[in-house]
């Protein structure tokens, strides 16, 4: 009998494919990381193909790995870097363009129009979003408008766009399934998050016609099977999922005020609103948390674009590293208060100060620096990003976030979750399985088909590897942060 979830998480800078059994627990993996392109200032995009083929061979691993085959899968969950826009040929399944990267700020100028024609109240009003390059509607536009033919192609009905769960689900299931999830949709610029479907006066707004878009779904539902000829048997395709929200999911973020942190290339921080699409009065987003059975529960989150891509530029672009780890062994033997910042604005700035216009800078430097300040001030310009959120959450007044339950790539970092907690002041709690994302999907799909009952179940499947107490003076706490929020007025465009 089939016992275990393969899920696959397509994240921005590799593919995974991970299978759990009904407990949570990983019982194999597998990861390829590939090409990022970046053809222009600020413009950052994905080879479709590559998204497709280091999916399908992750998978293929991770079974060959345990000896496993398809009749060993009950189910399949999806989940996915978001906002990054594949527009596709409906009969050759073949991408017209690149995939554009949720980083990429090629319509920063076009976006600026919208706000300055009075777009953004509308936007916020019923996506709960900003304005921003950021998000896939400037990006699908961009695409009908540059790619010879795209438009009337477009209107004729003859191809499909996706976030990159739905590309995979199309290619997986043959062309069967053109669908996606609610928090997918959720940050399209194309979807109102108050009535659950796409908005008629976006969609004009932005010139996408309706034919384009995909049939948006619970996150737990009937996605559609794969086609036998993928796995060798059919598999039922039972969840699809944002990562970040997955990782709500796997955090067990069920109940209104938990927080969840996500460290991988970006960060994402999102705390659960429940029932309440609460509004931010910080530039904070408003998004689908997770939709089960048709009922939303909302969250509020704070999205910044570089915090584990600094520590990769550290180790490919300037090459002052040699492997992500040996981050940590530098910031212990640096001082915490040598001075220097780094504001990794690569490609502009996230929430709460949404600049796409703005640049990264190193400050502070003496004639003693060194590749230690250098890369503490990268590991610590994560954790200030973190703080800018926290202050935005507190400040829009509905919850106190007290504890932040963390994940990611870079929270096997331990200097980094121990200063996020004394940077912060508040506790941070590592989880002891840290493919938080991967278990969210894994327990999405397991909700449709049973293995799992409830999200009190999944609560109790939560379970703290290590709680990281603040312990930092205040007035050391208060000087770092300071010096931060000056580097940070110092590059700001506007
Ligand atoms: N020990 C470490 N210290 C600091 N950063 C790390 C460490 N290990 C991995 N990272 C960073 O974590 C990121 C990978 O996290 P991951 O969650 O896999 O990202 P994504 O899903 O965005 O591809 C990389 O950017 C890498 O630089
Ligand atoms: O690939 P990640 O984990 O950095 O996540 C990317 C986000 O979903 C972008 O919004």
């Amino acid at each position: 009998m089939s016992t275990y979830i393969l899920t696959i998480d397509q994240g921005t800078t590799s593919s995974r494919a991970i299978i759990f059994n009904e407990k949570g627990l990983v019982i194999s993996s597998a990861q390829k990381e590939f090409k990022q392109i970046y053809p222009n200032n600020g413009w950052v995009e994905h080879d479709p193909e590559e998204i497709w083929s280091t999916t399908l061979s992750t998978c293929h691993q991770a079974l060959a790995n345990k000896g496993l085959n398809a009749t060993d899968i009950s189910a399949i969950g999806i989940t996915n870097q978001r906002e990054t826009t594949i527009i596709w040929d409906k009969q050759t399944g073949k991408p017209i363009y690149n995939a554009i990267v949720w980083q990429d700020r090629r319509t920063a100028d076009y976006c600026q129009e919208l706000i300055q024609n009075g777009f953004e109240d509308i936007v916020m009003n019923k996506t709960g979003l900003l304005v921003d390059p950021y998000f896939s509607g400037t990006k699908i536009k961009w695409i009908l408008d540059n790619v010879a033919g795209a438009r009337s192609r477009a209107e004729k009905g003859e191809l499909a766009f996706g976030t990159v769960d739905t590309f995979l689900l199309w290619r997986l299931t043959a062309g069967q399934s053109h669908m996606t999830d609610a928090t997918n949709a959720s940050r399209t610029l194309l979807f109102n998050i108050h009535d659950q479907a796409w908005d008629q006066e976006l969609m004009d707004r932005l010139e996408v016609p309706a034919q384009l878009l995909p049939e948006v779904k619970d996150c737990s539902a009937n996605f559609g099977k794969t086609n036998k000829d993928i796995f060798g048997e059919e598999i039922l395709i039972a969840a699809m999922a944002g990562d970040q929200h997955a990782a709500l999911i796997g955090q067990a973020c069920f109940e209104k005020g938990m927080v969840k942190s996500t460290y991988g290339t970006g960060c994402f921080m999102m705390l659960n609103t429940g029932e309440e699409a609460l509004r931010s009065e910080n530039r904070l987003l408003t998004t689908v948390g997770y939709r089960l059975n048709g009922k939303v529960t909302y969250a509020i989150e704070g999205s910044i674009f570089v915090a584990g891509a600094a520590v990769q530029w550290l180790r490919d672009g300037i090459q002052l590293i040699k492997h992500a780890h040996e981050t940590e062994s530098l910031a212990e033997q640096t001082p915490l208060n040598h001075g220097v910042y780094m504001v990794p604005a690569f490609t502009g700035l996230g929430a709460p100060y949404w600049d796409p216009q703005a640049r990264g800078a190193i400050l502070g430097i003496t004639r003693d620096t060194g590749i230690g300040e250098i890369v503490s001030a990268g590991l610590q310009s994560v954790c200030y990003q973190t703080k800018d959120l926290k202050r935005a959450m507190e400040s829009d007044g509905a919850v106190r976030p007290d504890t932040l339950r963390v994940d990611g790539g870079m929270v096997a970092n331990n200097w980094v979750v121990q200063f996020l907690a004394d940077i912060l002041g508040a506790t941070v709690d590592r989880p002891v399985v840290q493919e938080t994302t991967a278990l969210g999907a894994a327990y999405l799909a397991g909700l449709y088909i049973g293995t799992f009952k409830s999200l009190e179940q999944i609560s109790q499947l939560w379970h703290c590897e290590q709680s990281f107490k603040p312990t930092m003076d205040k007035k050391l706490q208060d000087e770092l942060y300071d010096g931060w929020i000056d580097a940070v007025s110092r590059i700001r465009s506007k």
